[in-house]
């Protein structure tokens, strides 16, 4: 059997580099950096008051006490925005708000709460330091200074450094195209009556938002039946949209094994045994020059082969190094077993337990047995050559993404 590394490398194979694009700055939100980003000004790119209160000289307010204030003249009112403020000289002072230019011979700001807030003439009843109130010109970076490097994720955090360095567009690895489509002549799309031997559709829209949870731009195709000339039609159609092609079902030893049909007589596509559970039978290759996967159509095979084995490829395509899930060591709650030969990755739900992380496999392990996914945090890892765990065995747990 094929090892699960050997299958993540092949994967990786296929899928080649990330693309590059400008994006507007809004648009580039969960996109990853490109290129280095620099400031082409200093920030703050003016020394600016950090309070509400008076622009003053420091030494004329060395004297003032509680029964001796020392009482100025205000000879200007400076907003945030002001462009030309008049400068001061000792023996007067200035209102200012928060975030405008210091005026020339200031140094040293007064919050309002120390003074009585006069608007002509304003009391001062104690000493100030200098440099008080003041953010300096280029106190957060200096101009020409690199600020987000290549690689990094654009969150929150990022955008709101993008747009303070003034970027209107950014050179960034977009959202990978994913197209997901399922095989089966058995689905029926949700909400549509079932008929005899029919099931509901589940593995496009289970995959769909998988692959959105990673991080790529998703067109869930849906489903199409067992004929391989009308499957290739229909893939043919998706080439243009698609960086990859996520296919579910249709890969096993059945009779009428569509994908595996086509991609082989095609010569698309390479199809082997994983020594995983679930998720042994898999595919992968190129159709049309576009890479392409294709997952077994039991759903939890399915969910599962995507976490593990396309996720690190759509790192990689997303302009991130090609990472696994996360994944942490826990103690075991109760025993667990695994088939001799391939590596478990039970459901399990992560927690707290006397020795530290403690890790509950969930009951309904099997791969036709879905809601346990709905419960599941983790997958529990069971290497390929152990049988039995009993409980308090220390194993490794992946994290299932967007569960806290
Ligand atoms: N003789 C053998 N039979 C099977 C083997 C084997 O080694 N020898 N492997 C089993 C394993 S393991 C898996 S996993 C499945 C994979 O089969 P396929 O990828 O060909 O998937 P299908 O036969 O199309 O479907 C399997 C199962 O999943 C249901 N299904 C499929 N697509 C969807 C969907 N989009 N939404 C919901 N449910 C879906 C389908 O109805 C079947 O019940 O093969 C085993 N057989
Ligand atoms: O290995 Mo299949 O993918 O379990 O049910």
């Amino acid at each position: 059997m094929k090892s699960v590394e050997q299958h993540i490398a092949d994967i990786l194979a296929v899928v080649g580099d990330p693309r590059q694009v400008e994006l507007d700055l809004l648009q580039a939100h969960g996109t990853v950096l490109a290129e280095p980003v620099a400031s082409p000004v200093s920030l703050p790119g003016f020394d600016n008051s950090s309070m509400d209160g008076y622009a003053v000289c420091a030494a004329d307010l060395a004297a003032a006490s509680d029964d001796d204030p020392v009482v100025l003249p205000v000879a200007d009112d400076i907003p945030a925005g002001s462009t030309a403020p008049a400068g001061i000289r000792p023996g007067l002072c200035a209102r200012i708000m928060t975030g405008a230019p210091l005026p020339e011979g200031a140094d040293a700001v007064v919050p309002v709460e120390w003074t009585d807030g006069g608007t002509g003439r304003a009391a001062f009843r104690r000493p100030v330091e200098k440099g008080n109130a003041i953010r300096r010109a280029g106190g957060d970076v200096a101009a020409g200074t690199v600020v987000l490097r290549p690689g990094v994720r654009i969150g929150a955090g990022e955008m709101g450094v993008l747009a303070a360095v003034g970027r209107r567009t950014v050179p960034v690895h977009p959202r990978p195209r994913v197209v997901v489509l399922s095989t089966g002549e058995e689905l029926v799309e949700p909400g549509r009556p079932l008929g005899p031997g029919q099931i509901w559709e589940s593995n496009s829209y289970m995959v769909a938002a998988a692959a959105r949870d990673a991080g790529c731009e998703v067109h869930r195709h849906g489903f199409v039946g067992d004929d391989p000339d009308r499957l290739l039609e229909v893939l043919e159609g998706l080439l243009e949209r698609a960086d990859l092609i996520v296919t579910t079902g249709g890969v096993s030893m059945g009779a009428r094994d569509v994908v595996k049909e086509l991609l082989t007589r095609e010569g698309a596509a390479e199809f082997a045994q994983v020594a995983m559970q679930p998720g042994k039978p898999q595919g992968v290759g190129r159709i049309g020059g576009v890479p392409v996967v294709t997952l077994p159509g039991n759903p939890v095979s399915a969910f599962v082969s995507f976490q593990v084995l396309v996720r690190p490829a759509l790192n990689r395509l997303r302009g991130l190094p090609p990472h696994p899930l996360r994944s942490v060591r826990a103690l075991l709650t109760a025993p667990v077993s695994s088939p001799r030969g391939r590596r478990s990755y039970l459901r399990g739900v992560l927690g707290e337990g006397d020795g530290g992380a403690a890790v509950t496999p969930l009951g309904r392990q099997q791969s036709h047995q879905l809601t346990a996914l709905a419960v599941a945090d983790c997958l529990v890892v069971v290497p390929e050559d152990v049988a039995e765990l009993p409980e308090g065995s220390p194993v490794e747990v992946l994290l299932l993404p967007g569960r806290a």
